[in-house]
């Protein structure tokens, strides 16, 4: 089933996902699991973060490269936020993967900011991996594990 939730502007995954969460299980009435994500560049304190859509909506990949010119720290990170809630209350569990915005666009696996996305230890974006590759060490794949062992899933 789908559910329409309204957006929260927030750069923060863990607040957009936990209030999601909350808000579709008040709506529902039975356990609910959202996902929230986001992109997280350490120079530009924390920004896009959970607003990386607008973002990648209105400049796309390419356009958030050229915004980061002049900007030597590349460093940021991938974060999805994975809410629970049911009668006993809201649980987040929180995906992180560290690593660099590439100098430019490569790739054409995965979606969103994958082209632009090289995770630590790796010397391609998440676009240039295979999709196992990419499930192996994705930041969704480690909110997912802690969901799994904290509901027993
Ligand atoms: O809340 P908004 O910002 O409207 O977006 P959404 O609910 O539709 O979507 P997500 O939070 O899941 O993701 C926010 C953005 O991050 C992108 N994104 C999410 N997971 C990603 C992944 O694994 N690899 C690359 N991009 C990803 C996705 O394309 C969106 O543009």
């Amino acid at each position: 089933m789908s559910l329409d939730l309204p957006e929260f502007q927030e750069l923060d995954v863990t607040k957009v996902a936990e209030r999601k969460a909350a808000m579709a299980f008040a709506e529902l009435r039975r356990p609910v699991m959202v996902d929230d994500s986001g992109l997280v560049i350490a120079a530009w304190n924390g920004l896009p973060g959970a607003l990386v859509s607008w973002f990648l909506d209105s400049v796309g990949n390419v356009g958030l490269i050229r915004m980061m010119a002049g900007w030597p720290d590349r460093s940021a990170q991938v974060v999805t936020a994975i809410g629970y809630c049911d009668e006993g209350g809201t649980q987040v569990f929180v995906g992180t993967v560290e690593g660099k915005i590439a100098p430019e666009e490569a790739g054409s696996n995965g979606f969103g900011y994958d082209p632009i996305f090289i995770p630590g230890g790796h010397d391609q974006t998440f676009a240039q991996l295979s999709d196992d590759e990419k499930d192996a060490i994705s930041m969704r794949r480690r909110a997912l594990d802690k969901a799994r062992s904290a509901l027993k899933l």
